[in-house]
């Protein structure tokens, strides 16, 4: 134990805070790190068509990821840079295979490298299909488009995505979460907004309808406002799917750029969660829109941990990241952010939280007040050194050192 945390460790013991159970506590929080940071959303099919889905990877950086083995080149750094033990979240479109299947042909087989890298890494893995970057979702509609046919097709994938997450959660003893993620909207103001969302629930029901098992896999559904080409109506719009995601109690996707840039979605946590058993977060940081660059130590970011805290929120949340950046390191991005999401959490479990419930409760504002701009000011970085240091994860210059060196070593990637 070092000097400065013990020194640390006593001044948050003075505010009755043992900064020991939350370094335990931290250590059993596992963060889904996200694929498509590493290769800026491009994946490892044959592309068959020129839907982005209204997202955008923007930069040039040297170093993407272009084969399987380099992204888990990558990951395994970055997971060697971030203090404990985390998942990864893949997408349909990142198989492994030298066979080229259509998305309504994908099968586990396809994706067993990926699984036995991660029985390997003693990780996780979670699941997405994939409702984009194919010819068959270049009309920005999917499960809701009019024709039957492009809606089967989407649907066989969405089935088979499912039964995917299931054997990845069988194989490495924990369930997937599989999140349903689509871009169906319009640009310009539709005259049938009912009708297509109709579509949409109806599709998703027949997606939905064999009930797998919760110990291999969750399903989730995440909403959206708006996207580049869907400025109009998003059709899996945020009411849409609460509405759903309670009905058939699956899990809600609360994807931080997903709503209008001035709500706060930490508030949203605690009034879901009355109605919901659990809750997926897509932690990023919206510039103006749904920018999705790398999350900062921020006050968004502080506000979504702490709500996790003291709403009593951790089981029952799988936290997850969605941001790309292409225009710096791809595994410093990884792992800027996803430190940054452990710190938010430390700061959270290092909260005088009695303190704080007792002065609200007693209507108190004054002491809420000082209380929290007084914690601004204890030795939070003493403690989150203490916790890399117990988990062998460099910090400060060591660790700029290892993201610099990695960066040159994977620069010269064509
Ligand atoms: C690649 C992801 O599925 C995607 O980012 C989605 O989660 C999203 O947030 C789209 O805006
Ligand atoms: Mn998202």
């Amino acid at each position: 134990m070092s000097k400065t945390y013990d020194m640390a460790r006593e001044t948050f013991a003075q505010w009755g805070i043992d900064s020991e159970s939350a370094l335990q506590r931290l250590a059993t929080i596992p963060i889904s790190m996200h694929c498509w940071q590493g290769d800026d959303v491009v994946g490892f099919e044959t592309k068959t068509g020129s839907s982005g889905g209204g997202i955008q990877a923007t930069g040039n950086h040297p170093g993407r990821a272009r084969t399987p083995d380099e992204l888990r080149a990558d990951l395994e750094f970055a997971y060697a840079q971030i203090p404990g033990n985390h998942r990864l979240n893949l997408h349909a479109m990142y198989l492994d295979t030298e066979e080229n299947p259509d998305r309504d042909e994908i099968e586990f087989r396809h994706f067993a490298p990926w699984v036995d890298w991660a029985k390997g890494q003693g990780i996780g893995l979670d699941f997405n299909p994939t409702f984009f970057a194919h010819a068959k979702a270049d009309d920005n509609l999917t499960l809701s488009h009019p024709d039957k046919g492009i809606r089967d097709f989407w649907i066989e994938h969405g089935k088979r995505s499912r039964e995917i997450a299931a054997q990845m959660g069988a194989a490495l003893g924990s369930a997937a979460v599989n999140n349903i993620w689509v871009p169906d909207g319009y640009k310009d103001t539709p005259i049938d907004r009912m009708a297509a969302r109709a579509r949409l629930e109806a599709s998703l029901d027949q997606m939905l309808a064999d009930p797998l098992g919760a110990a291999e896999m969750r399903d989730a559904v995440e909403s959206k406002l708006f996207g580049i080409g869907v400025e109009a109506c998003t059709v899996g719009s945020h009411e849409f799917y609460m509405g759903y995601a309670i009905r058939k109690g699956t899990l809600l996707c609360l994807d931080m750029g997903h709503f209008h840039p001035t709500e706060n979605v930490a508030d949203k946590l605690s009034a879901v969660s009355l109605s919901l058993d659990e809750i997926l977060l897509h932690v990023s940081r919206p510039m103006r829109w749904d920018s999705d660059h790398v999350i900062l130590l921020d006050d968004s970011i502080l506000s979504m941990a702490q709500e996790l805290v003291t709403a009593d929120l951790l089981d029952r949340t799988r936290i997850g990241l969605d941001f790309f950046d292409a225009t710096i390191s791809r595994t410093a991005a990884w792992v800027i952010g996803t430190r940054n999401m452990q710190k938010a959490l430390l700061r959270a479990l290092l909260l005088p939280l009695d303190q704080l419930t007792k002065a609200e409760t007693a209507l108190d504002y004054t002491t809420r007040l000082t209380l929290t701009e007084e914690f601004k000011d204890l030795p939070f970085g003493a403690v989150w050194d203490e916790f890399c240091a117990r988990q062998d994860v460099p910090t400060g210059l060591p660790l700029i050192r290892e993201l610099d060196a990695y960066q040159a070593a994977v620069a010269s990637r064509g």
